[in-house]
């Protein structure tokens, strides 16, 4: 009998609409959004510039609810901002004041992790990531791509239920973009997390994903999804050679297809 594999529902979002009230009246951001995110997922989101795509994480993240409709985390309505929900941004959120160290105990600090657990967790994770021999340095004194790590370690040492990320690697140069793209993939591959990333790079959801949304343009809604593999050729010995098979270029042609009515029909409206 074949066995059967046990679902567990993080996120659920059901009908959700967000409206946002501004000078000129209200601002349609979401429409109708339908989305339940499982255990263990790595979600990628794609979609043209202002479609929404922040306001469906900061949904999720707790930073605003629906207008209309549910968001629930299990069985509990999300109303507000949660440990269990970490986010990393773009731009990294570090206090310039505190070492690197300090930046990463922070949370379990606030939370009164007692000292010895707190500073086994920081060491861990700090090291998860690449950065136990900075501990010490001021944000300053490091690398945008080793900010953005100490940002990730911040998120991680709360042992959170989802991360949520808002374009992480924007802001990084190729290289470095890259290798937080490997980071990020082995982290999830370590930890089992469920994560939720926004992406304006195709090649960058395929790479990581197990399912990729695409987003129409505003408002935003869900108008494609595609359950996705090639994260699992790339952590293994093949690395590369998964971009170049024919199922990915296929699913990436439909993606950008997708992107480019979506903008197409931005453009139409603006004229
Ligand atoms: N606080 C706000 N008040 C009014 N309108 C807002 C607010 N935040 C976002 N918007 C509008 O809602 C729409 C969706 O914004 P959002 O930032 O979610 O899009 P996005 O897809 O993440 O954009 P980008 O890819 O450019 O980062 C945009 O038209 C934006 O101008």
């Amino acid at each position: 009998m074949a066995s059967e594999i046990k679902r567990e529902t993080v996120v659920s979002i059901k009908n959700a609409y967000l409206r946002y009230a501004s000078e000129k009246g209200s601002v349609t951001a979401l429409e109708n959004v339908n989305l339940e995110i499982e255990k263990g997922e790595f979600i990628c989101v794609l979609g043209p510039s202002g479609c929404g795509k922040s306001t469906l994480l900061k949904i999720i993240a707790g930073f605003h609810q629906p207008t209309e409709g549910t968001a629930m985390m299990g069985d509990t309505p999300i109303t507000g901002p949660s440990a269990d929900r970490g986010v990393v941004f773009q731009t990294p959120t570090l206090y310039p004041w505190l070492n690197i160290y300090q930046n990463v105990e922070y949370g379990p600090k606030m939370r009164k992790v007692p000292k010895d657990e707190r500073e086994a967790d920081v060491k861990k994770y700090l090291e998860l990531v690449g950065l136990k021999d900075f501990a010490k340095q001021k944000p300053y004194e490091l690398s945008g791509g080793m900010k953005q790590r100490a940002s990730l370690a911040r998120v991680l040492v709360n042992q959170p239920k989802m991360i949520l990320m808002d374009e992480p690697f924007g802001a990084l140069d190729a290289l470095t973009r890259q290798n937080m793209q490997t980071l990020i993939r082995e982290i999830w591959n370590k930890t089992g997390n469920t994560i939720f990333l926004i992406t304006h790079d195709v090649d960058e959801a395929l790479a990581l994903a197990t399912r990729v949304i695409v987003m129409s343009s505003r408002p935003g809604r869900i108008v494609k999804e595609f359950h996705t593999d090639f994260t699992y050729d790339i952590v293994g010995t093949n690395q590369e050679s998964a971009k170049y098979t024919q199922e990915y270029m296929h699913i990436r042609e439909e993606i950008l297809s997708i992107i480019n009515t979506q903008n197409a029909a931005l453009t139409a409206d603006a004229i």
